[in-house]
């Protein structure tokens, strides 16, 4: 009867209808094991022979039930204690029991019932996969590819058939989770029970309703979708609500009040509610789906993106750039934490930002955009904030980072934060110093790296001195940790706070005071309308192109004259080059219009304090070095974080590589002005290296091919419009 060579030996599935036959049909096909099939209508038996689902029909008599290794039980769930009565005589210690029913508890209890305890044999199981249909001619093979398979082991489950059912799950290509009995039928009372419910019940209501043939006639998409698992099999779905009663009539509860309120808002033409709950929700299933995605289809690969230059002349026009991404990172974040609406224009909204934007939607937050960089976000208030249904993801985004890590460690739930790539593998002890400083209560995988997880807890005002020259993020993560402890934060720093993310938290009624000692009071947050002046590394761009293209003339627009801006224009004003500040400054950033020309370059040097201050933009401030005449030399490079030494040391490969003069000694770059030919420039996936390469290669004599642009252009997407703007030629090469 056993085919001895396969590695399940023999099978029987009873009750061989639709996920039973799913389940023979793909052991079958891969030869895995020799498979019986038992169900009370021989017709079903008959086909699954006919079909190739199962080998041989079978009774639940003693000379089946004593020859099999593996007994799966696929009746409906009620059907399982009887099934099981009829078995036990003849089962042996060694066969694996298991079963695909909807519900646990009920398999479990029946289990009980018949054999007293439910044997060390019997592990229950469910696949989370199915469909609409009923019947072994359903029967697919893949059904259960990539899909989850729940075990409910029990306390005295053997470990070996465990395993075994382990195997057997991930044989036919699922997932394999284990959970408790109560938390599973829970869990599913909510997911699947629930909607299948509602689907039957709507169809019900609305074919017994008047004008019901017009109803029918006229539902489209939305019904279709809405109520495809009406159509499913009613004994199996009668028997899952008569087993699974408790949990189903909580989640129902919890739904009918929802329910009512929607109704309400209906009522009183509460069109801020409804918004409310419909973008809450769509976040909540695009946010699902891109789990399921990844699930289903991988992590997708990150295309390797090359963009050749050609030899440029001038560049000319008016352009207004879009919002400096570290502001609008803090922008939303404020806007969500304050009481009432933001009107945010020209903010950035891709790459990082996005990243932070979900995180914010994903607890509640309701964020509207409209057209290009403009969004009206509705604060929920500093502990506003609602728990996410997954952990929060910050993937690559170290900003975002910095920026929720304090206020999740302010809120009244208990979430995680994941990251992805790199992020991985870095510490954030300064970060998490910070924050337990506070009373944050916050663990963190070994050796202060992701993932985070963070429970409630009261947080008190610090006196602290922020470590070495910190990063403006760990200035801004320690401003938001402030507006969580009641009372007033101090800390100390060796750098300046920017004036530029001082005017931003300012305008949302944050008040920092003091330069380099800085106290910021808990108070609540108020929504304003902020227009966000233009991204600090793209107008640094702009200029050096109009500055080192002979023939240039570039006006910009909305550029903040604050802090760290006006330190780097001023710096290449004093380098010669021709660049005015136009107009009286506007708003909170002191926004100007700046008018750049062509000039000739005389060499410049940075000590380490200036390099500091200048470290984002020392790869865009060394190209313009390279153009310049006579040596520019830049020192304390090697005193920064390693990550800007390896900019500056794959720049210095690049410049080299295609005839430029640029050493590296000691920490310290410098640069012999010359005019390289051009060629391949490889930036190593570093976006601001990248974009020094673009600039670099517009002024080649013969024009360049910057590869390993992707990051580049995820935080740019619209480079190649930009550059077309400007009347540079790029093209994107995937
Ligand atoms: N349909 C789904 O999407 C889905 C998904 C996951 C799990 N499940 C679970 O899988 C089980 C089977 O569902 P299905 O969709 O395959 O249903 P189905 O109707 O296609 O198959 C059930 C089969 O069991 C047989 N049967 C009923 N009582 C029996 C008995 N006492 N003895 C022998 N055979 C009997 C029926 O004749 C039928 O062929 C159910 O417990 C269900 O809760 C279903
Ligand atoms: O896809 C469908 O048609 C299903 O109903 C599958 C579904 C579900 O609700 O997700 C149905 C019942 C289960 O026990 C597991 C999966």
């Amino acid at each position: 009867m056993q085919d001895s060579k396969k590695e399940f030996g023999n099978v029987l599935i009873v009750g061989l209808g639709m996920i039973g036959g799913s389940f023979a049909k793909s052991l079958k096909l891969q030869g895995l094991a020799t498979l019986f099939g038992a169900d009370r209508r021989a017709g079903e038996l008959t086909l699954g022979v006919s079909t190739g689902v199962i080998d041989h029909p079978a009774q639940l008599d003693e000379a089946t039930i004593s020859n099999m290794d593996i007994i799966i039980l696929a009746t409906p769930v009620r059907a399982m204690e009887s099934v099981l009565t009829e078995i036990k005589p003849f089962i042996k210690p060694t066969t694996l029991i298991t079963d695909v029913g909807s519900t646990k508890g009920s398999v479990v209890a029946a289990a009980k019932k018949v054999f007293g305890e439910a044997p060390a044999n019997f592990i229950p199981g469910h696949p989370i996969a199915g469909a609409e249909k009923s019947g072994v001619l359903a029967a697919n093979p893949h059904l259960f590819e990539k899909h989850m398979a729940i075990v409910t082991p029990l306390p005295y489950s053997d470990p070996e058939l465990l395993d075994r059912l382990h195997r057997l799950w991930r044989a036919v290509g699922a997932d394999v989770v284990s959970m408790d009995v109560d938390h599973h039928d829970h869990v599913l009372a909510a997911s699947s029970h629930l909607p299948h419910l509602l689907a039957y019940t709507l169809v019900d209501a609305l074919a017994n309703a008047e004008r019901s043939q017009d109803i029918f006639r006229f539902a489209a998409g939305g019904f279709r979708d809405f109520t495809r698992i009406a159509s499913s099999d009613p004994v199996m779905w009668r028997d899952v609500f008569l087993a699974n009663k408790d949990a189903t009539l909580a989640t129902l509860d919890l739904f009918t009040e929802r329910l009512d309120e929607m109704r309400q808002a209906i009522v009183e033409a509460d069109g801020a509610s409804m918004y409310g709950v419909f973008t809450r929700a769509k976040s909540a299933r695009d946010h699902f789906l891109r789990l399921l995605e990844q699930r289903t289809l991988g992590k997708p690969q990150e295309k390797a993106v090359a963009i050749s230059v050609s030899p440029a002349s001038a560049i000319n026009g008016e352009i207004k750039l879009i919002g400096d991404k570290s502001l609008s990172h803090r922008a939303l974040i404020m806007a969500a934490l304050a009481k009432g609406v933001s009107e945010l224009s020209n903010i950035d909204l891709t790459g990082d930002v996005k990243v932070t934007m979900q995180a914010l939607k994903d607890m509640g937050v309701v964020i509207e955009e409209f057209g290009y960089g403009a969004v009206r976000v509705h604060g929920v208030g500093r502990r506003g904030l609602r728990a996410p249904i997954a952990p929060i993801n910050v993937h690559n985004s170290a900003t975002s980072l910095y920026l929720l890590a304090p206020i999740l460690s302010g809120q009244t739930f208990h979430v995680e934060v994941i990251g992805e790539e790199t992020l991985l593998n870095t510490p954030f002890t300064h970060l998490l110093a910070l924050m337990r400083e506070a009373g944050a209560s916050v663990t963190s995988a070994a050796a202060d790296c992701l993932p985070f997880k963070f429970a409630p807890a009261e947080l008190t005002p610090v006196k602290i001195e922020l470590p070495g020259p910190p990063s403006s993020r760990l200035m801004s993560s320690a401003v938001l940790l402030s507006l969580f402890a009641e009372g007033q934060s101090q800390f100390s720093t060796v750098l300046h706070f920017d004036d530029q993310v001082r005017a931003l938290f300012a305008s949302f009624g944050v008040g920092i005071d003091g330069e380099s000692d800085i106290s910021v009071s808990s108070n609540e947050l108020k929504g304003t309308a902020l227009d966000l002046p233009a991204d600090m590394q793209q107008t640094l761009w702009s200029v050096l192109l109009a500055t080192l293209l002979p023939g240039s003339s570039l006006r910009l627009s909305g550029v903040s004259s604050q802090g760290r801006m006006v330190k780097v224009l001023s710096l290449l004003q004093g380098a010669g080059a021709k660049i005015d500040w136009v107009g009286e400054p506007i708003d909170v950033f002191a926004a100007q219009s700046v008018q750049v020309s062509f000039a000739k370059l005389s060499s410049f040097n940075l000590d380490a304090v200036q390099s500091y201050e200048m470290r984002e933009f020392l790869t865009q401030l060394a190209t313009a070095a390279i153009y310049a005449e006579g040596d520019s030399q830049f020192e304390g490079i090697s005193h920064l974080p390693y990550f800007y030494e390896d900019r500056i040391t794959t720049f210095v490969d690049g410049v080299n590589h295609i005839g430029g003069a640029v050493e590296w000694h000691a920490g310290t770059l410098l640069s012999k002005g010359c005019t390289p030919q051009g060629g391949d420039l490889d930036s190593a996936g570093n976006e601001l290296v990248a974009l020094a390469f673009l600039l670099l290669a517009a002024r080649c004599r013969n024009g360049a091919t910057v590869r390993d642009c992707q990051k580049l252009l995820a935080q740019i997407p619209n480079l190649e419009e930009i550059a077309a703007q400007l009347g540079l030629k790029c093209l994107v090469q995937s």
